[in-house]
């Protein structure tokens, strides 16, 4: 069997020398992102996987799509995996829950609450979805440095869209409601569909990982009378990411050179 036949990582051979991978979710935003990095080039397109090729501080970085939701994303990492990535960042937008949670602002999950199918077939449901903690680390540090104002902690990981927007449509819309209104109790900061199985996969298959949100919008802000506009623009959640990376692979150079163990 060819393992990469739904490919992502497409025609991509395990000699292509990258350890660092950006994923959005959208395939048009793979060209935006790699313009950020030095001679980006066009890789592949094959189903919601596009992706490109480009350089941080002479590192080969891949840029890759990964479409919406847990099974293509799971998809993604595991091909990126067996190529030699060990680390990914997701690149994506959120919808805000939390009043102080505005639009156009990062968020920096730090775990994300794993309402979606995929996991469950990866490990049982008491195992936390968790970020890296070192690429956390180094995504709020290069936010620091972008100026860019950021929120951490837990996100939301669903497979409805609809479900989170029109629940009254959903024959569902008891439990969905209740779990919606009990993720805002305990605190959850933001909406989106594919960290829970970005980090999950990670974790299983011992890459980094971890994710840079756009808050496009906070619907909640909006029910509760309070300002909310759209915001599409992702160049600060762009520079946050790539100023991250550069910060990781400076992390990793000296820690070879002091010949300290990174996993
Ligand atoms: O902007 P992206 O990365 O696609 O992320 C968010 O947007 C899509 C839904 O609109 C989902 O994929 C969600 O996670
Ligand atoms: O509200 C939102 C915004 C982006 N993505 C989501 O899944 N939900």
């Amino acid at each position: 069997m060819n393992e990469k036949v739904y490919g992502s990582s497409i025609d991509l051979d395990s000699g292509i020398g990258a350890k660092y991978a950006i994923l959005p979710g959208d395939p048009e935003r793979v060209a935006v992102i790699a313009g950020y990095l030095e001679n980006p080039k066009p890789l592949s397109v094959h189903r919601e996987y596009t992706s490109y090729e480009g350089y941080l501080d002479g590192e080969k970085i891949l840029v890759i799509s990964t479409g919406m939701g847990g099974p293509s994303a799971t998809i993604a990492v595991e091909e990126l995996a067996m190529i030699g990535v060990d680390t990914v960042i997701r690149l994506g937008t959120c919808g805000g829950m939390q009043p102080e949670v505005r639009s156009g602002e990062l968020i920096l999950p730090t775990a994300a609450i794993r309402q979606e199918g995929t996991t469950k077939e990866y490990v049982y449901g008491e195992f936390p979805a968790a970020a890296n903690f070192d690429v956390v680390r180094a995504l709020d540090e290069a936010a620091e440095k972008v100026g860019v104002k950021v929120h951490k902690g837990i996100v939301q990981s669903k497979d409805s869209y609809y479900g989170q927007h029109m629940p009254d449509r959903m024959p569902a819309e008891r439990d969905l409601k209740e779990h919606y209104d009990a993720w805002i109790r305990a605190g959850a900061l933001a909406s989106e569909m594919e960290c829970a199985a970005v980090f999950i996969v990670s974790q299983v298959r011992r890459l980094r990982a971890g994710a840079v949100l756009h808050v496009i919008w906070n619907k909640e802000r909006e029910r509760a009378g309070l300002s909310s506009k759209t915001t599409r623009d992702l160049d600060l959640a762009i520079q946050t990411v790539t100023e991250g990376i550069r910060i990781l692979i400076k992390k990793r150079k000296r820690s070879e050179s002091t010949n300290e163990i990174q996993f």
